[in-house]
């Protein structure tokens, strides 16, 4: 199959080099934001490394939405959520969209799946989540975090607990691609999933600026994860989601993903170092309202949201 990737950030170029390098399917990259696009035509592709180490050069197509003749079978799409709306408004009027093509997304956050179904029937979204830890630290620069191996990922069916057909081969270039999909039948349990770790490890990196294996140092950690844990689950338990982890695999796995991805800034951090708007309301801010839609205050979660709106405020003073 062929795949174009639509948001040639941190994890569009982790899945697409991938799934090119690894798997050998035909990948494209659309993208934006003009010195990315300019530097990987300059310098012939987009350069990689792994935990900082064996930096080289991987040859790419890359291409502005106006400029794109090409017809993948998937689209695969990692924007910021505060970015969607307005990309997917200019590739479909760039006439990027096609009737017979899928699309994936394993962004951050929620409410992404609902802005991608104005433009692709449900059957055709396929959701995602990523355990994946990328850096862009800068224009066609990317540090791929952790061992080879280590990457984990979950899929679902956006409408439907079986795979379709298609999903079935996306799942086979997945595993091609050493991506490590796993399925789940209930796409909304393991979007939460991901995204009650997010409010915890995203957040709280960015609000002390901390790589990962720094933020793991303090003792604290499983505690302040395990309050924070207990009302999004308890939030999400009121809504009626079930998710595809236990609260206590979600507090161990902040010490395990932690130490796994020591180098790694988490893409909160990312937007917030650069002086972007972050994605809080989307993590923290979802889970506090579906706990406001259900009688259940999410105090702590409602509180962080607060408190990473003021971080971004007060950069204007350092
Ligand atoms: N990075 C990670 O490790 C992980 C990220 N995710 C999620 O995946 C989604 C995409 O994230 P990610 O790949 O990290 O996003 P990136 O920020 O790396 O890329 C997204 C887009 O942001 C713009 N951009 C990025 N950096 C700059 C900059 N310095 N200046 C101006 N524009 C810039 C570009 O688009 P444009 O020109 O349109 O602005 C780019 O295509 C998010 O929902 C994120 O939460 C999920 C798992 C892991
Ligand atoms: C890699 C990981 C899992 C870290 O929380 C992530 O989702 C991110 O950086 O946004």
């Amino acid at each position: 199959m062929k795949y174009g990737v639509i948001g040639a950030g941190a994890m569009g170029y982790r899945y697409g080099v991938m799934l090119q390098e690894n798997a050998g399917v035909d990948v494209d990259f659309i993208d934006t934001w003009e010195p990315n696009v300019e530097k990987v035509r300059e310098q012939g592709g987009v350069s990689v490394a792994r935990d900082h180490q064996n930096r080289r050069l991987v040859p790419i197509n890359i291409y502005y939405p106006e400029e794109y003749q090409g017809h993948p079978d998937v689209w695969i799409i990692f924007k910021k959520q505060m970015q969607l709306e307005d990309e997917l408004k200019r590739d479909a009027a760039a006439g990027l969209f096609h009737d017979d093509q899928a699309v994936f997304s394993a962004m951050n956050g929620m409410g992404h799946f609902e802005k991608i179904a104005q433009y692709f029937p449900a059957e055709k979204i396929i959701c995602g989540t990523a355990m994946i830890a990328t850096r862009l630290d800068g224009p066609a620069n990317v540090d791929f975090m952790g061992a080879k191996g280590t990457e984990q990922m979950h899929i679902a069916q956006y409408a439907g607990k079986e795979p379709t057909p298609v999903t079935q081969k996306v799942i086979a270039d997945f595993e091609k691609a050493s991506l490590g999909p796993i399925f789940a039948a209930d796409y909304l349990g393991m979007c939460m999933s991901k995204v009650v770790f997010n409010a915890v490890v995203n957040t709280l990196c960015t609000m002390f600026e901390v790589q990962m294996g720094q933020f793991i140092e303090y003792e604290g950690v499983p505690k302040m994860a395990q309050q924070l844990f207990n009302e999004a689950y308890d939030a999400c338990e009121r809504a009626g989601i079930h998710l595809i982890e236990t609260r206590q695999e979600e507090i161990d796995s902040v010490t395990t993903i932690s130490h796994e991805y020591k180098y790694h800034y988490p893409s909160m951090y990312q937007d917030f170092s650069k002086g972007r708007p972050t994605e809080v309301d989307y993590i923290n801010g979802y889970i506090a309202k579906i706990g406001r839609e259900n009688d259940y205050v999410c105090r702590t979660h409602e509180f962080v949201t607060q408190q990473v709106h003021l971080a971004e405020l007060m950069r204007k003073y350092h």
